[in-house]
């Protein structure tokens, strides 16, 4: 109910044009001035940011002594320590209490650092790892050179675990482990790890990965030895609400099963090189946005509704580019020296200010790169994303955003490799299973006709309380109240002649279709067969 009052109140706020001190403060910078003193005037600002934990959690320096006591002396008090520090770990919550201990009991601390080889392929296993912080590259090489160089190369961060092959297989090594960074690690010990049972649990893990690509008819014509492979080589990983897994398909390495709860896929529309939002645009812009005509009091809702969603896109922008990022740290690297060198022209809080200007803010919607985010799908128990991607002609941006789920995932190479010699399992069995999203162009015409549709709806309200304003004694009130409500905005709305209003020409552009509400950002609609936009987004590239 908050959240509805909230929201309730911020439409309020944004229609009444009293939202650009909000869109100001996107940022959460306030600007401070101290004349008093009689200096010139100096700007301080608050950055939410630099309060923000940059550093990844470590093992804390009071728990480490704990870690070297030997098994046998560790008493019920340390192992409870060391399980309420290790339990921040996915991998290691997925183990009944009971294991926990056990595992707490027998655990050793490391540390290494950045490029230092944890263990090599075909090397005898001895241990079992668990990274607590830091991040681990995987090469199925020999040799580690390629490491940070090769594409294909595994990350694995904190909170997973790796090494159980061998472990459990009894074999050697069958890739070479990295560090990415200075990591620590949980290290279990082969005796310790066979003598706790926990090498039954892994492979009780394995089975039900097994089972889950065994029963996948598309790989029915695979033998068990290969999903065995695939199994061995696959994770299960948990990830919490509004988690980016993808930020941008086209360098996600993985496949990624859905086996519990839901993802939300994102489609990104660029609007560059798209003529007919800048045939919406022009024709929203070809009537003076102040002129106090029907148009021109349409236009300035419709652009105004268009340079807020841009304003609250920039954010989702932001994340966006965030995660992105993670993604490949060379070029998060190269592209913070390229925001650091230029002009912050493409960063998102410049731009959401920038347009909280009413007046400038439609003004400037054709300069900017731009895009769109569309909720094209949800994608649930059973469903795999990337699997698209190994087909050629796919090269839609895509996005998977985590709404509480488990996955197993798989790099798309290793999965390739699998399935090498069974021609059919791709463009037979998997290509007719593959879904199809509306265009490009199909989501823009819903958008636009929605939020045009959403405007109309807006004024025929504003329209129907002025008439009975005018219509009400001036000894209620009413007429003063509204008043006050309009006059000190500065939204165009303020300058209408409501006398003027005539809807008459908007009918024909107007389709009334409710299932979109573009205005409800970010907000889930009910469930629906087809693929539905429930919520979009702009933002600028
Ligand atoms: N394709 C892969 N994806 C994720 N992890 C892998 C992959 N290949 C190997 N590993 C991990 O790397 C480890 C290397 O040693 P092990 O063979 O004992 O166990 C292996 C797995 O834990």
């Amino acid at each position: 109910m908050l959240v509805g009052v909230c929201i309730a109140i911020r439409k309020y706020a944004f229609e009444a044009g009293l939202l650009d001190n909000y869109l100001v403060n996107v940022s959460h910078r306030h600007k401070l001035t101290s004349a008093s003193n009689g200096v010139a005037d100096e700007e301080l600002k608050f950055n939410e940011a630099d309060y923000k934990i940059k550093k990844e959690f470590t093992v804390p320096e009071d728990l480490k002594p704990l870690f070297e006591r030997k098994p046998e002396k560790r008493s019920p008090e340390d192992i409870e320590a060391i399980r309420n520090v290790l339990i921040r770990m996915s991998s290691f919550r997925k183990y009944t209490t009971e294991m926990q201990k056990l595992f707490c009991k027998i655990v050793r601390y490391e540390r290494c650092q950045k490029r230092r080889v944890v263990l090599r392929k075909g090397h005898i296993g001895y241990n079992l790892y668990f990274i607590f912080s830091g991040a681990v590259n995987i090469v199925i090489d020999k040799d580690d050179a390629s490491a940070f160089v090769r594409k294909e190369t595994v990350t694995l961060k904190s909170g997973a675990c790796f090494g159980e092959i061998a472990l459990v297989k009894d074999t050697r090594r069958n890739a070479t482990c990295v560090c990415a960074k200075d990591t620590e690690f949980i290290v279990v010990d082969k005796d310790d790890f066979k003598e706790a049972g926990l090498h039954i649990r892994l492979q009780e893990e394995t089975e039900q990965r097994f089972d889950f690509f065994r029963k996948w008819s598309a790989l029915g014509a695979l033998t068990d030895d290969k999903i065995w492979q695939m199994s061995y080589v696959s994770r299960v990983e948990e990830f919490n609400h509004n988690k980016v897994l993808v930020a941008d398909s086209r360098q996600n390495e993985w496949l990624w099963f859905i086996t519990k709860g839901s993802c939300d896929l994102l489609h990104i529309v660029s609007l560059d090189k798209c003529g007919k939002f800048k045939n919406v645009v022009r024709k929203y812009q070809a009537t003076d946005w102040k002129s106090p005509t029907p148009d021109g009091v349409r236009n300035s809702k419709f652009l105004n509704q268009v340079s807020g969603a841009v304003a609250m896109g920039s954010q989702l922008r932001e994340r966006y580019e965030n995660s992105k990022t993670q993604l490949d740290k060379r070029k998060k690297n190269s592209q913070r020296i390229q925001d650091n060198a230029g002009p912050k022209r493409k960063n998102g809080t410049y731009q959401a200010t920038l347009l909280s200007n009413a007046g400038t803010s439609q003004l400037q919607l054709l300069d900017m790169d731009r895009g769109l985010f569309f909720k094209i799908d949800t994608l649930r128990d059973g469903e795999c994303f990337g699997i698209d991607q190994l087909f050629p002609e796919t090269n839609r941006t895509l996005s998977l955003i985590s709404k509480g789920c488990e996955v197993i995932h798989i790099m798309k190479s290793t999965f390739v490799e699998m399935i090498q010699g069974h021609a059919d399992i791709l463009e037979e069995r998997i290509k007719p299973t593959l879904k199809e999203y509306p265009s490009d162009e199909e989501l823009l015409d819903q958008y636009f006709k929605n939020t045009d549709w959403e405007c109309y709806k807006e004024e025929l309200m504003e329209k129907t309380v002025y008439d009975i304003e005018t219509k009400l004694p001036y000894e209620l009130g009413l007429r003063s109240r509204i008043r006050n409500r309009t006059s000190g905005a500065s939204s165009a709305m303020s300058q209408v002649n409501y006398d003027a209003l005539d809807g008459s020409q908007w009918k024909d552009v107007v389709e009334f279709d409710q299932t979109l509400k573009p205005k409800n950002l970010f907000t889930k609609t009910e469930k629906s067969k087809s693929p539905v936009i429930p919520y979009s987004c702009l933002f600028h590239f």
